[in-house]
């Protein structure tokens, strides 16, 4: 156990209990409640702030295994990121009084905005964290005016100034200038070494409101045994174990089995207080029922529905298949079950010549997708092929009229600092979707970065891509291309196939077509792998293991005619730029 960096005297840790204890809120009263998020581009800090916070609270104590605490899925430590808004409730003392600060950490990449803006709703305050070395950045701004368009307190705060090349005096003018925030109201911090961090923590108390009743259902999980967890934030009133409750959505009735704080594990109490932000248990047996964004009242007493959120808008598609038909129960329960947990992701059933049945899932972004993907093989050992994400488009048939090839416009400009400029441009989505970012990231060394939303739909030449293997085309690569890109994407996704697909015991021809014009190719040439060639006059249970292998490695491919496909080749091809 090593020692906390930071311990503020007027914090008193309540005593440690085991985490299933039921938490007799009598012995700690709670004078005051305040509801509080961290928002900021990603990795300026917050997860790290988030486990200061924490830890001066008493809620956990450092160790290096319980290091970002808040980020609890396989994926997110995997890929050292937040994926899901996560909740913890911390005591603290300030000037006498008691106070449960409920706080909410957030994801920062684009596209997972949509937890933000769940987050946000459930807050009267948040901690807008700027990194003091790269300033403000394109998510800083996007969360800046999700907060302040909900009317949120908003406490600026300066983070890691302990780097050499921190520059909080350069941030604070562009705080200044870009959000008209006072600079006088930043807080320089190194969330790392935890300098400064009690000062948040007094400024979260000192400046953000108190708030009033009403529970908002922000987000819900399935759990085996007691069904739908739903999270909630209680606006007033209170709600206890045994009261009767009624949804606003669909207006069913149900008792409360059980609730508590998330410290943040679930920790049960008797009863959730206005401000209080927690998990409630009641009997619900269908995720649907505890809906994103619905209100919970007492049956009794019916209140208008709270402002529910901007529902979450699919931006990719993709089609996921069962890597073997006999596995589509299971891998449609595992869909299911992770989409109960990610109310953002849209399932249709889908069907190919190829996969055979599936679903057509609508996603967020490019990494969205991936995420989920991946937990589904992580959580639920699925073994899925996923097919080339596509955008929406609408489509104009037979159309006299020829339109203008339209790339990206420049809406504005503007300069943040001498150093740094914020430019606003309309792109056809298509053209960021998959490797634009890497793209910004890698010309810019690192300093651009970047944030969009939903513009609408636009005209624009396209034409429908083919891609063929051996003369069969591969519905699930078609694409739909601008007409001045067709040769060169063509000729790099016949490069890519051809360095995806392993040789096989014939020839093959990767081919890429606009209608019946083939207009780029790649040749495989045959070989055949003898698996046994290595166990010449061998013993029979060596050769049985390497054959079982490879009928293994077999497995995890995806047959196209007669030829074998490996499921990452689908994601591959579509990667336009090296990283
Ligand atoms: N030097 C220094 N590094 C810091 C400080 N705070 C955070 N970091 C580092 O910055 C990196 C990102 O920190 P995180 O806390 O994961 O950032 P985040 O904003 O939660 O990232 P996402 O959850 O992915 O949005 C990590 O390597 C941290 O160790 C600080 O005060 N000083």
């Amino acid at each position: 156990m090593k020692h906390l960096p930071v311990f503020s005297s007027s914090v008193q840790p309540i005593s440690t209990q085991s985490d299933k204890d039921a938490i007799d809120l009598s012995k700690f009263p709670v004078e005051r409640i305040r509801n509080f998020s961290i928002i900021a581009h990603i990795d300026h800090g917050k997860s790290t702030l988030a486990d200061r916070l924490l830890e001066i609270t008493g809620a956990i104590v450092t160790t290096e295994k319980n290091k970002q605490v808040l980020d609890k899925l396989q994926v997110e430590r995997e890929r050292g990121i937040t994926v899901k808004a996560q909740t913890a409730s911390l005591f603290y003392t300030h000037k006498g009084h008691r106070y449960l600060l409920n706080l909410i950490d957030t994801p920062g990449h684009v596209d997972f905005s949509y937890e933000v803006s769940r987050s946000i709703s459930a807050c009267q305050g948040v901690l807008l964290i700027v990194d003091a070395n790269q300033g403000i950045q394109a998510q800083t701004v996007a969360n800046f005016y999700l907060a302040f368009e909900a009317g949120l307190t908003i406490i600026p705060v300066i983070n890691k100034i302990d780097l050499k090349n921190a520059d909080p005096e350069r941030v604070e003018a562009q705080i200044e200038k870009v959000f008209d925030i006072p600079r006088e109201e930043c807080i320089r911090i190194s969330a790392k070494l935890g300098t400064n961090v009690d000062r948040v923590l007094q400024e979260v108390v000192e400046r953000v409101p108190d708030d009033v009743f009403k529970a908002l259902v922000f987000d819900s999980g399935f759990d085996h045994y007691r069904g739908v967890v739903a999270n909630v934030a209680v606006f007033g009133g209170r709600v206890r174990k045994g009261d009767r409750i009624a949804s606003a959505f669909l207006g069913k009735s149900y008792e409360v089995q059980e609730l508590g704080l998330l410290r943040p594990h679930e920790q049960p109490t008797d009863g959730l207080y206005a401000g209080q932000v927690g998990y409630m248990v009641a009997g619900m047996k269908d995720v649907k029922e505890a809906q994103i964004g619905d209100t919970l009242y007492h049956q009794q007493h019916p209140v208008d529905a709270l402002p529910g959120f901007k529902p979450a808008k699919a931006m990719v598609f993709a089609g996921m298949y069962p890597m073997d038909q006999s596995e589509y129960t299971g891998l449609r329960s595992a869909i299911d079950k992770l989409t109960l947990n990610d109310s953002s992701v849209t399932v249709q059933k889908d069907s190919s010549m190829a996969l055979g049945a599936g679903w057509r899932l609508g996603f967020l972004g490019l990494l969205h997708m991936e995420v989920f993907n991946q937990r589904l093989e992580q959580e639920y050992n699925a073994n899925v092929v996923v097919t080339a994400p596509t955008v929406p488009y609408k489509a104009r048939l037979s159309s006299a009229r020829l339109i203008k090839n339209r790339r990206a416009t420049q809406e504005n400009m503007l300069y943040i600092d001498e150093h740094r400029v914020m430019m606003k441009y309309i792109f056809p989505l298509n053209e960021i979707v998959v490797d634009f970012y890497d793209l910004l990231k890698s010309l810019s060394s690192g300093y651009a970065s970047f944030d969009y939303e939903n513009a609408g739909y636009q005209a624009a030449d396209l034409i429908k891509m083919d891609i063929l293997l051996n003369g069969k085309s591969v519905e699930e690569l078609t694409m739909i291309v601008h007409r001045q890109r067709a040769y060169s994407m063509g000729k790099a996704m016949c490069e890519r196939l051809k360095g995806s697909i392993p040789r096989q015991m014939f020839e093959i021809a990767v081919q890429a077509a606009i209608g019946s014009k083939v207009i780029a190719r790649e040749t495989i040439k045959p070989f055949r792998k003898n698996v046994l060639a290595k166990c010449y006059g061998g013993d029979i249970t060596r050769k049985l293991k390497l054959l079982k292998r490879q009928a293994e490695g077999k497995k995890k491919m995806r047959r196209i005619g007669n030829i074998d496909v490996p499921k990452d080749a689908f994601i591959n091809v579509l990667k336009r730029t090296d990283k």
